[in-house]
């Protein structure tokens, strides 16, 4: 779908456009506005928006914006014409009002007509999608081109690629700035996890389309792991709210991982991942059971701390049944306000796999486990500290060292997911 609008002025019109960007700014600042040159310096000095600038017309600017009209880049032309005075480029003119005839895009050439065109686009709903075109296994550009085809008849979509060297939750933050009725992660857990902390506490919702190797975020929350139904779930727009959390200021949406889990994730490497897929962690975490080491763990709650010796400690928000080690209770709600903490005090790697072995079947069976060597218990908020320091994982990814403070924040996430799901506190009603 289209996402600029253009603005055009004669310069016995300029200050009806100025008047007209300051009025509509809302609704424009929503898209991408491209402007002739001096229309465009006026409208980004007296209206404040940005603009991207052409040349100016008798130069040549309306032929650039017939090219983006060309191009399908364009939702709507606003080109106020003053029709009492002839200009030296008329042909330019006449070709705009043509090559948007050709193409049926919405053109406005009087304030009247503006206005109405702008209302009708008031109406689309504008979202950004945040896409990772490292993730998973998939073809990105067959997978984005798909998502562009089937959300783009009802989404007005931006798109903007997951880039190393740019701050994701900047990008995030500028797309709420802009105005963005949703933003969808397209990538794995990391991705997900990272536009959610920067959507947390607000209303605007978070979509998801799994593209990673394990979506645990997806699969706890019974969004469709397929491209075409994650789009469909989106397209319905039934929300949720569910918790997030704060594991030392960074937002985390899964759980993090103390000991056994920080081990296995660094050893399902990229590498490992992409000839392996979701493999590569039950693989890595074979290789781990053989070495864990116990650690002292002291675990504070409530300002009451207590000692523990432990190989594994999981602090969930929320967790699909095969995150194994989450599931002390069988089931991690992910809307009650709730961390749910699973500590595992097994000595031997013997014990390691009894333990593993009844926390499996915990979830699957959804009831806690009543295995010696776990200990289960929900809090609103944990500080770990651990000797020697430990690798921390935050939803699925390395995120530093002990110690830790995690904060729940209750419902502080709305997420575009189908309404009942496993995990769900409702379910249990
Ligand atoms: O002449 C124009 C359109 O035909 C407008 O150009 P400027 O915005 O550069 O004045």
């Amino acid at each position: 779908m289209p996402t600029s609008v253009a603005l055009i002025a004669h310069d016995g019109k300029k200050d009806d456009m100025v008047a007209f960007a300051q009025r509509f700014k809302a609704i424009l600042s929503r898209y991408h506005v491209i402007a002739t040159g001096t229309t465009g310096q006026r409208i980004q000095a007296e209206a404040a928006l940005t603009v991207e600038r052409m040349q100016s017309g008798p130069l040549g600017g309306d032929a650039q914006i017939s090219a983006r009209v060309v191009e399908g880049s364009v939702a709507a032309v606003v080109f106020l014409i003053d029709p009492l005075y002839a200009q030296p480029h008329e042909p330019d003119i006449q070709a705009l009002l043509r090559i948007c005839e050709v193409h049926n895009v919405p053109l406005a050439t009087n304030l009247a007509t503006a206005e109405a065109v702008l209302t009708q686009l008031n109406k689309a709903r504008v979202g950004h999608l945040i896409f990772n075109p490292v993730a998973g296994q998939g073809n990105p550009d067959n997978d984005l081109a798909l998502i562009s085809r089937l959300l783009e008849p009802q989404i007005q979509l931006n798109v903007i690629y997951t880039d190393p060297d740019r701050d994701l939750t900047q990008q995030v933050q500028m797309a709420l700035e802009q105005g963005t009725d949703l933003i969808i992660a397209a990538g794995g857990d990391g991705t997900v996890s990272v536009v959610a902390g920067g959507l947390a506490e607000t209303t605007t919702p978070l979509g998801v389309i799994p593209r990673g190797t394990a979506n645990a975020f997806a699969v706890a929350l019974g969004i469709p792991t397929n491209l075409q139904d994650a789009c469909a779930t989106i397209l319905a727009g039934s929300t949720r709210l569910i918790d997030v959390a704060r594991c030392n200021g960074k937002a985390m949406v899964l759980l993090a991982g103390i000991g056994f889990e920080a081990n296995m994730v660094e050893r399902a490497n990229r590498d490992l991942k992409a000839r392996l897929g979701p493999l590569a962690y039950i693989l890595a975490g074979m290789q781990q059971v053989g070495g864990v080491e116990p650690f002292q763990a002291s675990v504070e709650m409530d300002n009451k701390s207590t000692e523990v010796t432990t190989g594994a400690i999981t602090v969930a928000n929320a967790a699909p049944p095969t995150s194994v080690l989450a599931q002390g209770f069988g089931q991690v709600m992910f809307d009650d306000g709730l961390l749910d903490v699973t500590i595992s005090t097994s000595k031997s790697p013997l014990q390691s796999i009894n333990a593993l072995t009844s926390l499996f079947t915990s979830a699957l069976v959804n009831t806690p486990s009543d295995h010696d060597e776990i200990t289960r218990l929900r809090t609103r908020r944990i500080r770990i500290d651990t000797d020697p320091p430990q690798k921390v994982v935050v939803d699925g990814d390395i995120f530093g060292m002990t110690p830790v403070d995690i904060e729940c924040i209750s419902q502080g996430l709305t997420v575009l997911a189908p309404l009942s799901t496993i995990g769900d506190s409702l379910a249990d009603d």
